[in-house]
């Protein structure tokens, strides 16, 4: 259980999709890729070139050791093999910010994070379309905190003011309605006291997952 000091309320969130650290120790080398991310997408050097052949060496050692597996299997949502390379939440994802979120018990899924240089878009301000991509992956952990998940089929994205970098952000998002296998979500983004964004976005549990797997799209 994790108390939410700045709530202001004394409920208490639940941590939610809690990926332990990889034995391998992948959970830390996406961390220090990460730092390595932020300093290259927005710091200045002299020269790079000892750093470079490290870097290449890194990767050539890493690719040896490596076993590559393929993408996970299409009926195989929520796993942790397919949860840890997820873009938004994936903690061996390099690329995911990534966010961690927590659920409250009415069910409303929040996520604390500062975003750095490397999600610029605007001078100075976070690229709407990642700010898209966290509200769709904020809008999909609130289907399954509320245990009825779907895809995404669409997504109206509001953006109110400039999202800041390297300033805390709070997201946040529920479930509103549910109508058989068409799920309807919400959610917010705030910068302290400013909305910055908001979002609308309906889901739909394929047919698939409520009657066996007779029209799968994707094999596997
Ligand atoms: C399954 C998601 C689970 C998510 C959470 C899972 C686990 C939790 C654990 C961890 C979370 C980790 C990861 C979460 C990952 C990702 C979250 C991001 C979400 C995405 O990144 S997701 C990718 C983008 N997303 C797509 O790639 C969808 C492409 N699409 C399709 O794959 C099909 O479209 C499908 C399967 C959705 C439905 O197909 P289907 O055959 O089962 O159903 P059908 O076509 O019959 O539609 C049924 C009724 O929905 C209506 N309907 C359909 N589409 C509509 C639309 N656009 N607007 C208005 N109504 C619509 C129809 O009109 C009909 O309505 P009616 O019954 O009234 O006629």
């Amino acid at each position: 259980m994790t108390e939410q000091p700045d709530s202001g309320e004394a409920v208490s969130a639940q941590t939610f999709l809690d990926q332990p650290d990889h034995a391998s120790g992948a959970t830390e080398l996406a961390r220090q890729l990460r730092r390595i991310r932020g300093l290259v997408s927005g710091a200045d050097f002299e020269d790079l070139s000892a750093e470079i052949e490290l870097a290449r060496e890194l990767a050539d050692r890493i690719e040896n050791a490596a076993t590559p597996h393929p993408p996970a299997q299409y009926d195989s949502w929520g796993v942790p093999e397919h949860i840890a390379s997820n873009p938004v939440i994936g903690s061996r994802n390099p690329a995911a910010p990534p966010l961690d979120a927590v659920v409250f018990p009415d069910g409303t899924v929040r996520a604390d994070l500062t975003l750095g240089v490397e999600f610029q878009g605007p001078p100075g301000c976070v690229h709407g379309g990642v700010v898209a991509m966290l509200f769709d992956e904020m809008l999909g952990l609130a289907n399954a905190a509320a245990e009825h998940i779907g895809m995404t089929v669409d997504l109206q994205v509001t953006y109110s003011a400039p999202t800041p970098l390297d300033t805390p952000l709070r997201f946040e998002a529920r479930q509103e309605r549910v109508d058989g296998r068409k799920l309807w979500c919400a959610g917010t983004l705030h910068a302290g006291d400013t909305l910055c964004a908001s979002v609308r976005g309906m889901f739909v549990t394929p047919r698939w997952m409520l009657d066996g797997d007779q029209s799968k799209p994707i094999e596997g």
